[in-house]
């Protein structure tokens, strides 16, 4: 998938021209961890109160950590050393007390920081989700779906692990690591800079693991989104898999992906893996190091042993927090990776321009004006070439010609879901240039049918409503009537409330297709488009689709892609294109006494064969 695109921008377009508009252009911006944890901040910041009183546990939790070898110190040199027993019941019980507030606290920071890491994640899938549905089709045209399902779910998941998991323990280990330096030069400077000693050490080997694992969670993840998109893919393809006979095939490139998943993966886990041990070790030279010197100074009475017990149960102290960092580490960089992979699509240009979002669309009349129109989905393959036609308020306008002649194409510029450049032609519905007109108000005004009918994983009825939100259930039986949908609606056990799964799996092509018709008809759009269905459905529900698309025409600019001729024949014009160009235009009668390309076509149909 390529996300650094500019679907609506950028100059070209049209045969010969630079880039055509949606291509996809090579890659700008390096992966940058700092902006991305900088972004992850401004989501987290918007939970500042949650995230205040977190803190503030964590710095009582940890000072109260803090307090406890101090008082192990006190304990020797101010009790055990000098035989004070009840003094060092006292202090024995204060220890366990410290310990108590230490455990309260830390459980409080937990909880609380569950609610703000879900919070977060909640905004930014609200977020994500959002920008979606702004996505220009382009964009979506040119993704593997799941890699998008992917991007949103587990990229989301693990930023909302790594910030439930290791946000706190940078706080705290960053509170335990100040906290017990400044302790350790109050105690002894000496020992102090000895402990130091293995720090450059430490950080460099941290640094050397880090920069090659990140490269690795990075190759992970996009191999979980491959993984996701074929899985996508097949599952929704299935029928066509198994009728190919494509199983087999299916599962070697599946097992292909998931080895190259797991490759990734064992890379990433394995060198973030060694963090842990390294750290370890370096952790455990240190402590040898102040024992013996420190040992070495109690022996020659310069401290007191006291200070020594403190000053190593400090340095442990000081010690863990690298190590911990260190352990986090995979959970940081598979977090970072994913929030990387999300904002990445979060930054994929919208269709909407917030700066100027066009002029808005009330009513319209319909009448529509191609002029010289050329367009190229990619630079070397032009798709419309200088088409011009005009359409008066009401008309039928019918699109027929071969397959792949950019039929769908003209209507994918209607719609604006892709844009012609400047230079290479304009449309205009009731004068006004579309690409000066607001998108969404302009597709409220457009109604299509699809040969894809869709239906949504609701009730009929919500189906129908679909068409406009605020209709009332009388409206809606009475488009549903006007669609022919009512008389097969009424025959079913739960009438308007039969759910519909995604695919409408449980109703025929046909009904699905009445069922958007009606939806289309409680629009009540000035402007039609009809892409008519190809496969053969029952002559009932044919009669009855027809029917209902003559209703839903009345008054309406209607444009019909037909696949079936017979149902153009009273079309106010009917346009031929082949190859790009319009090469024929007129009614039926004048077209076939043409005796062209059309005539052809419509003998070709009536032998039995389909165009
Ligand atoms: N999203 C796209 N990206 C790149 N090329 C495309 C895209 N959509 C269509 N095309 C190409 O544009 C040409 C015209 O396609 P279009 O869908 O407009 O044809 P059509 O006349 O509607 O065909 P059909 O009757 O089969 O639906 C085809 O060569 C097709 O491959």
């Amino acid at each position: 998938m390529q996300l650094n695109v500019r679907p609506n921008a950028g100059p070209g377009g049209g045969p010969g021209g630079p880039p055509a508009r949606g291509m996809p252009v090579p890659k700008q911006r390096a992966r940058d961890t700092r902006r991305t944890i900088s972004r992850i901040w401004r989501y987290l910041s918007r939970q500042r109160a949650g995230l205040v009183f977190t803190i503030l546990f964590a710095i009582v939790g940890t000072g109260l950590g803090l307090l406890a070898p101090y008082l192990l110190g006190r304990a020797i040199d101010d009790y055990i050393l000098d035989h004070d027993k009840s003094g060092l019941l006292r202090l024995c019980v204060m220890l366990g007390a410290v310990y108590l507030g230490n455990a309260a606290a830390s459980w409080l920071q937990a909880h609380l920081m569950a609610g703000v890491s879900q919070k977060t994640v909640r905004v930014m899938r609200k977020d994500l989700f959002g920008h979606l549905q702004k996505l220009p089709i382009p964009f979506i045209d040119r993704s593997a779906k799941g890699d998008l399902m992917s991007r949103a779910t587990n990229d989301i998941e693990n930023v909302s692990t790594t910030l439930n998991q290791s946000l706190i323990q940078i706080v705290t280990s960053a509170i335990t690591l100040i906290g017990s330096l400044a302790l350790m030069f109050a105690l002894n400077v000496w020992l102090t800079l000895v402990c130091l000693i293995t720090i450059p050490l430490v950080s460099r080997a941290s640094k050397s693991i880090a920069s090659r694992t990140k490269k690795h969670f990075s190759d992970q993840q996009a191999s979980l989104g491959r993984l996701n998109g074929f899985i996508e893919e097949t599952l929704s393809g299935q029928k066509v898999v198994k009728t190919l006979r494509r199983e087999g095939r299916a599962i070697e490139d599946f097992s292909e992906m998931n080895g190259a998943l797991k490759s990734a993966s064992v890379k990433a886990q394995t060198l973030s893996g060694y963090m842990g041990p390294v750290m370890n070790t370096m952790g455990h030279l240190t402590f040898i190091l102040i024992a013996t010197v420190g040992g070495w100074m109690a022996y020659e009475e310069w401290t007191s042993v006291g200070v020594i017990v403190s000053f190593l149960n400090y340095s442990k102290l000081f010690s863990a927090p690298i190590n911990d960092l260190a352990n986090q580490y995979n959970l940081i960089q598979a977090g970072i990776a994913g929030a990387e992979r999300v904002f990445e699509l979060m930054d994929a240009e919208s269709e909407y321009s917030e700066s100027d979002p066009g002029k808005p669309v009330d009513t319209l009349t319909g009448a529509v004006v191609f002029d010289k129109v050329s367009f190229a989905y990619r630079q070397d393959k032009p798709v419309l070439r200088e088409v011009s036609f005009r359409a008066k308020p009401g008309d039928v306008i019918a699109l027929v010609g071969p397959t792949g002649a950019g039929k769908t194409t003209v209507i994918n510029l209607l719609t604006r879901f892709y844009d012609i450049e400047e230079g290479h032609g304009c449309i205009s519905i009731d004068g006004e240039d579309i690409r000066g007109l607001d998108k969404d108000s302009l597709r409220g005004r457009l109604g299509i049918v699809l040969q894809d009918a869709y239906t949504f994983s609701d009730t009929i009825r919500e189906n129908i409503r679909y068409g406009r939100l605020d209709a009332t259930d009388e409206e809606i039986v009475a488009a549903a009537k006007l669609a022919n949908v009512h008389s097969f609606v009424r025959k079913l056990p739960q009438g308007y409330d039969t759910m519909l799964t995604a695919d409408g799996g449980n109703l025929s092509q046909g009904q699905r297709q009445l069922i958007t018709i009606a939806r289309a008809i409680l629009a009540n759009p000035a402007i039609l488009i009809l892409d008519e269905a190809t496969s053969s459905v029952d002559t009932r529900t044919e009669v009855h689709i027809q029917q209902a698309m003559e209703t839903l025409m009345q008054g309406r600019t209607s444009f019909v892609i037909a696949h079936r001729l017979n149902t153009v024949r009273h079309a106010d014009q009917i346009l031929v294109i082949d190859g790009g160009r319009i090469v024929e235009r007129g009614t039926h009668e004048e077209l076939l006494a043409e005796r062209g390309f059309y005539e052809r076509l419509y003998r070709t149909q009536f032998a039995g064969e389909a165009i």
